[in-house]
């Protein structure tokens, strides 16, 4: 049984100006200690599918589907047993540390604090435990830091900190939502490397980027989401070095890559279509230049894209339904040259 299952979720947000379907029919699930990165141009739906997980949408969303942790349904929870897994067996880090933590208190009372809620650990032995934690994501002189308040911390000692938080609980799971975004690139490539050193066989963690690149590096699999939906999902390698969706090939060769001829890639035009009003058909009918006329009727289920052995590679397009009458024709552009790895496959 994967740790965590996702089925067909989809979430409405009612309001004036009309129902924005921000997610439609969601469909993954992440194994224990499995890496999934959650790709997409912004808008994609990527923060609320993850939020509409972690039960964290209220009014106005209307969400369907299920959730399922460790075989248990996060839908059927009730809010005391949800706040208890989240925090606790599931750890949550978002973009912008800064505004993450309590100016008021100082770091190591808000770990600490985390550190009661989860575990049964109180008094003197939350604390130590907020120090170790502290210790734990790389905080130098934690003791000291730990007295410290937010605004004595930089942006990437304050991210350091909210890692420390959600592993609190000491979770199997951790949902980063643009964890290095707004860092500074040295910065960044810290973090990445701390996020790696914690995601071991015991912790899974489902990536949310926009950023293909911190995907490659760091993630096993990935689900890439265009206007609500999943588009395409496989293992970094497939989709990095055979991209299947056209979508996923146009978010690539807008990536500058070294060594690769620039003249060979052509980028993703256009943008995210309003989703309060998303093209019928296929969503990205209007932006993709193998749009044929049943692009424009019907959406493309997520479907097999297997030539027979392999790892499982899944595409919402009609070139893999058979409906298509002309071939994609992308996949080679879009090889980085400089990988070994991916120039004979
Ligand atoms: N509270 C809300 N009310 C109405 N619409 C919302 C609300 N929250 C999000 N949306 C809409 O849901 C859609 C998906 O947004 P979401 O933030 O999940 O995208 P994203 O892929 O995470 O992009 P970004 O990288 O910019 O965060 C957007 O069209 C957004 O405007």
């Amino acid at each position: 049984m994967a740790l965590l299952e996702v089925e067909d979720l989809a979430v409405r947000f009612y309001t004036e100006a009309g129902v924005v379907r921000a997610v439609d029919g969601l469909s993954y699930t992440l194994d224990r200690g499995e890496r999934l990165g959650v790709v997409g141009e912004s808008g994609a739906g990527k923060t609320v599918a993850a939020l509409a997980v972690l039960g964290l949408l209220d009014d106005p969303a209307r969400i369907e589907g299920d959730v399922r942790f460790d075989g248990e349904s996060l839908r059927a929870a009730d809010d005391d047993r949800l706040r208890a897994i989240r925090g606790g067996r599931i750890g949550m880090v978002f973009q912008d540390p800064e505004a993450a933590l309590n100016p008021v208190y100082t770091v190591g009372e808000q770990v600490a604090e985390a550190v009661r809620a989860h575990t049964d650990r109180d008094g003197a032995a939350a604390r130590d435990r907020a120090v170790a934690l502290l210790d734990r994501v790389g905080i130098p002189d934690p003791a000291t830091r730990a007295d410290q308040y937010p605004h004595e911390f930089s942006g990437g000692m304050a991210q350091r900190a909210l890692v420390a938080m959600a592993l609190a609980g000491e979770p199997d799971l951790l949902i980063a939502d643009e964890p290095t975004t707004g860092l500074d690139v040295t910065v960044q490539a810290q973090l990445l490397e701390l996020l790696d050193d914690l995601a071991t066989d015991d912790l899974a963690v489902q990536l949310v980027s926009h950023d293909l690149g911190v995907v490659a590096e760091f993630c096993d699999r990935v689900l890439v989401m265009y206007a609500g939906e999943a588009v395409e999902r496989a293992t970094v390698d497939d989709l990095f070095y055979e991209p299947k969706h056209p979508y996923t090939a146009g978010l690539l060769s807008a990536v500058p890559r070294i060594g690769a001829d620039r003249d060979r890639l052509s980028s993703l035009s256009g943008t995210t279509p309003d989703l309060s009003a998303p093209p019928p058909g296929c969503r990205f009918h209007p932006r993709c230049p193998y749009a044929e006329d049943v692009c424009t009727k019907r959406d493309p289920p997520l479907v097999s894209t297997d030539d027979g052995d392999g790892e499982p590679h899944y595409a919402a397009c009609f070139a893999y339904t058979g409906d298509l009458d002309g071939d994609l024709s992308f996949s080679v552009d879009v090889v980085d040259d400089t990988d070994d790895g991916g120039a004979d496959r």
